[in-house]
């Protein structure tokens, strides 16, 4: 495979301290500079935990992308940031890789349009670990002989966004294949607001934030004296390094926005 040129938003992040670590141990992985929300005039080198690298550290987006060359973006932001790093990314013919949460169905459905309009490959995966995205497709699966499910999310206690990006894409897969259903009667109340969790077509989700937590997901499917739990553990971040890889060297193949590793795993 030919070198790529990669641009990772997001550095000194959990997940973008990885990524780095990723394009530095892969050799056809080149990393030729980094977009940080603090500092600039810096080279990787100087960020503490990344390795000893001389890509330079950019805080405008836009000027980095104009001024070195960039096959793909990797962002691992914020929900704010996430999609107008992607708007910039396009505008530059550059492809995007984006496991940051927090995109809308909307947002995504833009960022599709813009894709398609202009013929670059994209990929927002809301979780790249492998396991994970068994996690869902499994899940799916059970849901067309178990239309009753709860969704149980459990992360660090520093996340952002609430439900989940996996949550909701999983949400949204057992949706597109169960029957439709409101769960719960009809006189079921909530004495306490939130207490029956986030209500996606009649589905519930469930977010629990923890320090010791990483990223954890539980499906829990009710039926006629049965219960059926499907369970992914991240125990650490490199969990999702494979799939950031293949989301890389995919996205370079593609020509249209492509929201979830599922649909590029063979
Ligand atoms: N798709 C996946 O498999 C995974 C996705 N995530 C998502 O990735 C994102 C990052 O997660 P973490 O690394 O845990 O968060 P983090 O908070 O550790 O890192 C985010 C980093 O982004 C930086 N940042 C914020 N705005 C920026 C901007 N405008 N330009 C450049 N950098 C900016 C922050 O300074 C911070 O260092 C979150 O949205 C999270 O939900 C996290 C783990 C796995
Ligand atoms: O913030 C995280 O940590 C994670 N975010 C992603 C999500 O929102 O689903 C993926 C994974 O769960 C870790």
């Amino acid at each position: 495979m030919n070198e790529v040129k990669i641009v990772i938003a997001g550095p000194r992040g959990n997940m973008g301290k990885e990524a780095v670590k990723l394009v530095d141990r892969t050799e056809h992985f080149s990393l030729t500079a980094v977009l940080d929300s603090k500092s600039s005039g810096q080279t990787v080198k100087d960020i503490d935990g990344l390795p000893s690298m001389d890509a330079p550290v950019y805080t405008d987006l836009d000027l980095c992308l104009s001024e070195v060359e960039c096959d793909v973006l990797i962002d691992l932001t914020t929900p704010e940031y996430g999609k107008k790093h992607m708007e910039i990314a396009f505008s530059h013919g550059v492809r995007p890789v984006v496991g940051t949460t927090g995109f809308s169905n909307e947002d995504v459905q833009e960022l599709s349009k813009t894709a398609e309009q202009k013929g670059i490959g994209a990929i927002i995966a809301p979780n790249f670990a492998i396991g994970a995205v068994l996690m869902m497709k499994f899940a799916a699966m059970a849901a067309k002989y178990f239309p009753d499910v709860e969704i149980m999310e459990q992360h660090h206690d520093r996340k952002l966004d609430a439900p989940s990006g996996t949550a909701v894409k999983t949400a949204k897969m057992i949706s597109e294949v169960r029957e439709a259903k409101v769960q719960g009667h009809e006189d079921e109340r909530e004495d306490m607001d939130g207490a029956r969790g986030a209500d996606y077509e009649g589905m519930r989700i469930h977010s629990i934030r923890l320090p010791g937590l990483v990223a954890h997901q539980e499906v829990l499917f009710g039926g006629e004296g049965q219960t059926l739990k499907i369970r992914h553990d991240s125990m650490n971040r490199g969990s999702f390094m494979p799939g950031v890889q293949l989301a890389v060297e995919t996205v370079l193949k593609i020509d249209q926005l492509v929201y979830g590793l599922e649909n590029i795993m063979e």
